[in-house]
């Protein structure tokens, strides 16, 4: 077998029409132009992840939880090894995804915050009334 290429980023751009369409998953580069009118889920959704250029579409491709048979599919489509250099680029496109999942973080501490500090407010607030209350008597 013939010693797997190294595609970088650029050609993984290059290649994103339906002559020549690569697409990156696991650090893996597919050439799925050949494929797309046969893929189940509609050649958009494809296109899509390589409209924007450069895109990883490993993420989209594993949500969809893809059998064993699309798995070996991808055997036939194998074009070569992304540039390892190259994977901080394509990590950037899923960055908005995980600072909202931190915003929802933050969000659920503060509220489980105010989960403690109201009970524990009229707790302060049932005491200071029984001191004050006590005194008068
Ligand atoms: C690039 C290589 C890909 C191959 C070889 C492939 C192959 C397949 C195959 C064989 C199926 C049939 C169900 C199964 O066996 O799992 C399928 C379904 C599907 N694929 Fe892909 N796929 C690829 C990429 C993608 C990507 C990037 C997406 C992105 C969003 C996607 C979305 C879907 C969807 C939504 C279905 C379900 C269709 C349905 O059940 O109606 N696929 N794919």
């Amino acid at each position: 077998m013939a010693e797997s290429r190294v595609i970088t980023y650029e050609e993984l751009k290059a290649n994103n029409t339906k002559a020549s369409l690569y697409v990156l998953i696991h650090q893996k580069v597919y050439n799925v132009a050949k494929f797309i009118d046969e893929h189940p889920g509609g050649d958009e959704v494809i296109l899509a992840e390589t409209d924007v250029a450069g895109k990883d579409a490993t993420e989209p491709f594993e949500d969809v939880g893809h059998s064993d048979e699309a798995r070996a599919i991808l055997k036939d489509l194998y074009v070569g090894e992304f540039e390892k250099n190259s994977t901080l680029k394509t990590k950037g496109g899923y960055d908005s995804s995980a600072s909202s999942s931190q915003a929802v973080n933050t969000a659920v501490q503060q509220g489980s915050n105010l989960m403690y500090f109201v009970p524990l407010g009229m707790l302060g607030a049932y005491f200071a009334w029984r001191y004050y209350s006590s005194g008068t008597v």
